[in-house]
């Protein structure tokens, strides 16, 4: 049975033991699931070797909890995988900030996943655009039968979108597959059913299929989260404006929408990475959809609410899966998705977005009060202490002596380790 407390004050300062005993606490059988964590250093050798070629090892990323989420009314403890300081804490501290009004609520638009279908020198376009089109049903029966699986979980072939775009040579005609794959990314799915497709399309309309690939622009596996940070809880009005303004410079300039959004990938990948999914495709979804109208934009919104209180919203396309790829065979992964209680893709999206709304909610207030160098840098001493070859118990104290000073770099590091050891 778990003991779920409603907020996780200082679980920073706690030991990883002590993390580790909230965890089992927290989840069902955490015994086992926690105690295969805390074996784990690696990964099986045969596992690496069947993941990747060439394998000659791992490479281990830190993996933290977030605490404090609430998404859609429950408490969720979500992990993350990231080699980069001050991300989790900043979570941590958004969540906390907007517990009093519930947290975030989520919705999302499904699974449909898209598969691109390229045929060239069709003769005539419009002729073939429609003769598929009236070949629907044969079609839809020709991809359910590739995959009866996600026919029998109420997925399956859904719809066709055929789009004639001005190529290097003329017309080239794209058909959409578009496909319910549940529970899964859909990639290997929709794939397969695109490559057997195509030469029969291209029998059909006497014309060239070249690339049979799934579009990572999911524009329809839109996943939306919002939540309401009383003006009380982030510094009052003064705040409310300057984070306001703060968004508003991404929504005017390309190259603070770029690192705004980059913000939110810090934490969307870091979930993505923690349950085995693919971060290359949720990374380039999101950036391909932030640039849909023609100019590269942020991925969230923020407004003033009329009560005075900030409220924020993202939408990102998300193909996650809590099934295939690497997410069933990789045991990190199989836990993270068990201490989020994700047993659906869309419980798993409506949480990375959770997460990446209060990414960005967390780099906004820093930066548009103390600037990002004071928690982050603050966090991130440690690492520098490190890179100037403090040990043991050195490491605290020259992050402390860094802080303090105000300095942290390396040169700073290692003249105070020099001055330590002497
Ligand atoms: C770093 C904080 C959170 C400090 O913020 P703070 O207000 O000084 O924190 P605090 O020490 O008062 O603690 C308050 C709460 O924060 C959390 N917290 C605090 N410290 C920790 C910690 N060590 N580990 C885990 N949780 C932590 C925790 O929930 C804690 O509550 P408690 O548990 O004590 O009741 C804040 O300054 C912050 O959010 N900064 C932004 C950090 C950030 O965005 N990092 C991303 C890297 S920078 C980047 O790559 C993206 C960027 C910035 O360029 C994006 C953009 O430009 O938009
Ligand atoms: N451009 C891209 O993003 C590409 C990505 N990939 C890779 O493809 C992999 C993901 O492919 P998938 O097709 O998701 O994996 P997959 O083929 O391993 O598993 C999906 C299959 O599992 C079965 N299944 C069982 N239970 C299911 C459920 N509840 N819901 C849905 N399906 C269920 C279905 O038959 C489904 O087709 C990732 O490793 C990704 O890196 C591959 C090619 C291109």
């Amino acid at each position: 049975m778990s003991k779920r407390t409603s907020r996780l004050s200082g679980f920073a300062t706690l030991s990883r033991e002590k993390r580790l005993e909230i965890l089992t606490d927290w989840i069902d059988n955490g015994d086992d699931a926690t105690g295969a964590l805390g074996r784990l250093d690696g990964l099986p050798d045969d596992l690496v070797d069947r993941m990747i070629e060439n394998a000659i090892g791992v490479m281990p990323v830190p993996l933290g909890l977030a605490t404090n989420m609430i998404v859609d009314g429950k408490d969720v403890l979500v992990p993350m995988a990231t080699e980069e300081s001050s991300v989790i804490a900043a979570v941590c501290n958004t969540a906390r900030r907007c517990r009093s009004t519930g947290g975030f609520r989520t919705s999302y638009a499904g699974s449909l996943t898209i598969a691109q279908i390229q045929l060239l020198d069709v003769a005539d376009p419009h002729r073939a655009r429609l003769e598929i089109l009236r070949r629907f049903d044969e079609i839809k029966a020709f991809c359910d039968d590739i995959d009866p699986v996600l026919v029998e979980l109420g997925g399956g072939f859904q719809d066709l979108d055929i789009r004639l775009l001005s190529g290097r040579k003329g017309v080239v005609m794209v058909v959409h597959l578009i496909v319910d794959t549940r529970d899964a990314m859909g990639a290997n799915a929709v794939n397969t059913m695109a490559e057997r497709l195509a030469p029969v399309l291209g029998s059909w309309v006497n014309g060239r299929p070249l690339l049979r690939i799934l579009s990572n622009l999911a524009d329809r596996r839109i996943v939306r989260a919002e939540a309401v940070w009383p003006a009380a809880e982030i510094g009052g009005p003064e705040v409310v404006e300057k984070m306001l303004d703060a968004a508003d410079f991404a929504v005017i300039d390309p190259y603070r929408a770029a690192t705004h959004n980059k913000g939110i990938m810090n934490g969307v990948s870091a979930v993505v990475l923690a349950t085995g999914n693919d971060t290359r495709a949720i990374e380039a979804g999101a950036h391909a959809f932030a640039a849909q109208s023609g100019q590269y934009g942020p991925l969230t919104r923020w407004e003033k609410t009329a009560s005075g209180d900030l409220a924020g919203s993202i939408e990102i396309p998300l193909s996650l899966g809590i099934v295939g790829g690497a997410t069933r065979i990789h045991p990190v992964a199989q836990l993270a998705l068990q201490i989020m209680e994700a047993d659906s893709a869309e419980k798993l999206s409506c949480i990375v977005a959770a997460v990446g709304l209060a990414q960005n909610f967390g780099a906004l207030r820093a930066l548009a009060t103390d600037g990002i160098q004071k928690g982050h840098m603050a966090l991130h001493a440690q690492n520098i202490a490190i890179t100037a070859g403090a040990e043991g118990d050195e490491i605290a104290r020259i992050a402390e002596a860094m802080k303090s000073s105000g300095d942290i770099n390396e040169r700073t590091a290692t003249r105070l380790l020099k001055e330590l050891r002497e």
